[in-house]
């Protein structure tokens, strides 16, 4: 039987990118298409690229119009979803793309994005170990930020094998859809063409407890939280291009651990997962790889005189970053095959 699907926020850039992978998907019909401002306007001429949708009008965004379709993917900014996602049968697949419901710590959730907390669903990063199972059969998923996505996968293997303290540093640059469709000054082409710029520096980025929580979990024996023992410094960058993370993250070598152990645990955790993908010896992820794809690119490395262990990870921010792990948690929710509709082939050059 087809699954039928809504999507809120089809006229920005993950919604957008939600149709696009869904319009490859065999098992899918794509039901209302809902927007903000757009609302009441055709598809086409704002997402002129997903031309067999051109001909769609836009609904307003409510509980209503989504109504009467399996599967709701919710791509709105924070703090939009979980008002909403309250009024939808419990019965319904809601798949949000927002923040509203990956955090666990309420504390944290006002800290960095203020406001009352929606609650916490289960996690969409089905490649840490414990959460494909919590995935199957579930009516709720949060799907991950772009950059803890990267930042966690390129750091996993190493802390669930105890391979390094758990003290980590992550540098990673962004393209400009990272930051959605809306006009912003700093997303200007004046601003972004030709430049590099640090921003969120000094642990204020909202992603910093994201991908804290991811990888405290691993700490844990009963898969909980505990936000104490973990550090991470996070730094995201804004860089002239408009898709694809490259993350760079490190963390100290516990000692006595060689770089052969260190490889042998990344080729294990990569080995089984449809999607991660340990680059052969001496090759180094490029975002050009990923983009289009869901695919996650990593190679890691021991600075032995730093006494770091330095992982490198690229991902599609709009793919796997979103869209695309939002459609690969529909699909294991669902009990449909986990690939279904995405592919690990990038566009290059
Ligand atoms: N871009 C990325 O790489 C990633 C994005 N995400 C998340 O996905 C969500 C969407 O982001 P993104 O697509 O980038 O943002 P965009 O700004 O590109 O799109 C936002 C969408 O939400 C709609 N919208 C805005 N305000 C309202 C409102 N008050 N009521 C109903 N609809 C509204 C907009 O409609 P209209 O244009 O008609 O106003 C548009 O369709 C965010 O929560 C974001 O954090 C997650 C990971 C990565
Ligand atoms: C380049 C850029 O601006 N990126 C966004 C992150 C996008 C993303 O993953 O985020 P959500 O948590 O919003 O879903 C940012 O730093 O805010």
């Amino acid at each position: 039987m087809t699954t039928r699907i809504a999507v809120a926020g089809a006229s920005g850039y993950a919604g957008g990118e939600v149709l696009r992978l869904l319009l490859g998907h065999p098992e899918v019909e794509i039901g209302a298409l809902t927007a903000g401002s757009n609302a009441g306007e055709l598809l086409g001429p704002l997402q002129p690229h997903l031309v067999p949708l051109a001909d769609r009008r836009l609904v307003e965004t409510s509980a209503e119009t989504l109504a009467g379709h399996d599967v709701v993917f919710l791509a709105l900014p924070h703090g939009q979803s979980g008002p909403l996602a309250a009024q939808l049968a419990d019965d319904v697949l809601v798949v949000d793309c927002g923040a509203d419901f990956r955090l666990e710590d309420a504390g944290e959730w006002a800290k960095f994005y203020g406001g009352d907390h929606a609650g916490t669903w289960p996690y969409g990063l089905p490649e840490l170990p414990g959460r494909r199972e919590a995935l199957r059969g579930t009516t709720r998923v949060a799907v991950p930020g772009c950059y803890p996505t990267i930042s966690s996968l390129c750091l996993v293997p190493a802390v669930a094998a105890g391979l390094v303290e758990p003290d980590v540093v992550v540098v990673a640059v962004s393209g400009t859809s990272g930051a959605g469709k809306a006009p912003k000054t700093h997303l200007m082409g004046s601003e972004t063409m030709g430049n590099a710029s640090a921003y969120g520096v000094g642990g204020v980025h909202r992603h910093t407890p994201e991908i804290t929580q991811n990888l405290s979990r691993l700490l844990a024996a009963d898969g909980s939280v505990d936000p104490a023992a973990v550090r991470v410094s996070f730094t995201p960058v804004l860089v002239p291009m408009s898709r694809g993370i490259l993350a760079t993250a490190s963390a100290p070598v516990r000692p006595g651990v060689t770089a052969e152990q260190v490889c042998e645990a990344y080729a294990a955790a990569c080995a089984d997962e449809p999607f991660l993908h340990l680059l052969p010896d001496g090759q180094w992820p490029q975002t050009k790889s990923v983009i289009g794809s869901n695919a996650v690119h990593l190679q890691v490395a021991v600075d032995e005189t730093a006494g770091r262990l330095v992982a490198v990870g690229a991902v599609d921010n709009l793919a796997k970053g979103t869209a695309g792990a939002a459609v690969q948690c529909m699909n294991i929710a669902l009990g449909l095959e986990e690939t279904l509709g995405l592919t690990t082939v990038g566009i290059a050059p």
